[in-house]
């Protein structure tokens, strides 16, 4: 008998506007009951647009255009009623934030439940579950947008949790989640996989840990066409060269563990760029961090890692004067950093947040880029050159005059970094900066960090990468609830499984799966 499919996609094409080259093009395939596949494509090739097209939110949602067809279970997605078609597909966000209605965690969980039409009592016991099983049941009460990045993803992953989906789409689930929390997260899908029947589509750019899971990998390539469709060991062996034309990254399982790349550090005789000492800071009574003391000297790349809502975002915003520690000193090129003018401040230093929307100010991307340079009052021409070059070193010359809130999760983070380039920074600090990218633009991004370290440009980067860490950090700086569990050299912390554990960190994957530390040495 020939199987049903789930999901059908029947000569599927969409675009944002009428004109515009289509973002997806012809799609035809099929997706049944028990597979999960992973979907994969370069920055900008579509993944996430076909996610909310596949479940109904798109085109309406954005005004886009479509032609042929999506069935859901042989029903075109067009005759559902609102809302019907998402309790069956669910979907958890690129960016969480985008997924909450209410203001506090019980709330937003309730709703969902209440869309479901689960009795009012029962609703406490199945919040309380699913919040365990994310590990968030001390935030019950908080409110949402008093969470680290890290926590909004859990909730709303419990929140998609809580729906039991036929077909669950996760859009770059994990890229917000420390370590171990990542590890868990699949783990917990898989567990649910088997509890409840339940098919996955998973949108991410570096697939390792979700392999066990993955009976299926679909890719697409910058024209939003079907690239390859096919198992994972067809994928990522006989494909490989047309994955990698993609700019894609392959499993470390096929490819073996990236080079160490370290740059040998410029810092022996340099200054302090930045000094903490004794930073203490409070939000409503509770210490968010405790008496953090360290510098960091010109040309220095330092790592700062942690579990999620350990104080790393809340450390880089002290750090760049957007807050105030409630005790101790920071100095910047041995000058209180209160004592910097603002205009000073922000030619010095360069801050990418760990949410790029946070940080758009303009309606292009052009204008975005320039918004410094001509505050600056700089010439024009040196205005369009480096424009121009960092439109071109970012991969975003063809959405020069995009709006940078229609960008691809990717474009928006790599916009993000381009703005703080324009001048060469005495000090970048950088949130998350490769989040959601793919190798081709995680390499060429960590290329130009490096020329910045070359250049004596101090960079402090917040990561849960640890394969970053190990191959560009000269020093990784461990917080661990508030507290400043470790400085010091990358291969120190590899060797230390208490802390790592404890931090809810990983070793990189050259260690993790050879087992034991290989002293490399290091490259030009
Ligand atoms: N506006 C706020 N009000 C109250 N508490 C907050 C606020 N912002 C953050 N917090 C809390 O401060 C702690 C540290 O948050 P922070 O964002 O610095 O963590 P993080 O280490 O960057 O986490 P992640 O890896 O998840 O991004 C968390 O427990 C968080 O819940
Ligand atoms: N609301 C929108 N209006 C106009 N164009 C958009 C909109 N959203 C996305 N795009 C464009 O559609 C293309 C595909 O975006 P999409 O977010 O689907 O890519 P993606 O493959 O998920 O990328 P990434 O890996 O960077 O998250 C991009 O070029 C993006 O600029």
């Amino acid at each position: 008998m020939q199987r049903k499919p789930l999901i059908k996609l029947k000569d599927f094409s969409f675009s944002y506007e009428k004109k515009q080259n289509p973002i997806l093009q012809n799609l035809n395939f099929s997706i049944y009951k028990g597979e999960s596949t992973l979907l994969m494509g370069g920055s900008g090739s579509g993944k996430s647009t076909l996610a909310l097209c596949l479940n109904g939110l798109y085109p309406e949602a954005v005004e886009g255009f479509s032609s042929g067809e999506i069935y859901y279970r042989e029903r075109n997605i067009n005759d559902f009623e609102s809302g019907e078609l998402n309790q069956n597909i669910g979907i958890v966000f690129q960016d969480p934030e985008s997924q909450f209605c209410m203001i506090r965690v019980e709330d937003e969980l309730a709703f969902t439940l209440e869309n479901l039409s689960v009795p009012p009592s029962e609703m406490r016991s199945r919040i309380e579950e699913v919040l365990k099983q994310v590990n968030m049941s001390e935030f019950i009460e908080s409110k949402i947008h008093e969470l680290s990045g890290g926590q909004k993803q859990k909730i709303a992953l419990a929140s998609v949790l809580l729906m039991e989906p036929e077909l669950l789409i996760l859009d770059e689930p994990t890229a917000n989640l420390d370590p171990l929390s990542s590890l868990e997260f699949i783990e917990l899908i898989g567990e649910l996989q088997t509890k409840i029947d339940m098919s996955i589509l998973v949108i991410e750019h570096q697939a390792d840990d979700w392999l066990p899971l993955i009976n299926r990998v679909i890719v697409l390539n910058q024209s939003g066409e079907l690239l390859e469709d096919g198992s994972p060991s067809e994928i990522f062996t006989k494909e490989t060269q047309r994955l990698e034309n993609q700019g894609l990254f392959l499993p470390k399982q096929y490819t073996g563990a990236p080079t160490r790349k370290r740059i040998p550090s410029l810092i022996k005789n340099a200054q302090p760029c930045l000094d903490l000492k004794d930073v203490a800071f409070k939000r409503k009574n509770k210490a968010i961090l405790n008496h953090v003391s360290f510098n960091i000297h010109e040309g220095e790349f330092v790592a700062i890692v942690g579990q999620n809502g350990a104080g790393k975002s809340t450390l880089l915003q002290l750090m760049s004067r957007l807050m105030q520690p409630n005790e101790g000193e920071i100095k910047l090129y041995n000058t209180p950093l209160n004592d910097w003018t603002e205009k000073e401040l922000r030619h010095v230093t360069g801050f990418v947040f760990q949410n790029p929307e946070h940080q758009f100010i303009t309606d292009t991307v052009y204008d975005e880029i320039v918004f410094g340079m001509k505050l600056n009052n700089e010439p024009d021409e040196k205005i369009e050159s480096v424009a121009s070059n960092l439109l071109r070193a970012f991969h975003l010359t063809d959405h020069k005059w995009s709006n940078p809130f229609t960008l691809s999760g990717g474009q928006k983070r790599r916009l993000s970094v381009a703005t703080m380039l324009d001048e060469t920074p005495g000090l970048l600090l950088f949130d998350e900066p490769t989040f959601g990218q793919d190798a081709q633009t995680t390499n060429e991004l960590m290329k130009i960090v490096t020329e910045l370290k070359m250049k004596g440009t101090s960079i402090v980067f917040v990561t849960h990468d640890m394969d970053l860490v190990d191959i560009y950090s000269d020093r990784v700086i461990v917080l661990n609830e508030g507290s400043l569990a470790f400085d010091g050299h990358p291969d120190d912390l590899w060797k230390n499984d208490e802390l790592l554990a404890e931090a809810r960190l990983r070793k990189p994957y050259r260690l993790e799966k050879a087992g034991e530390a290989v002293d490399l040495v290091n490259q030009p």
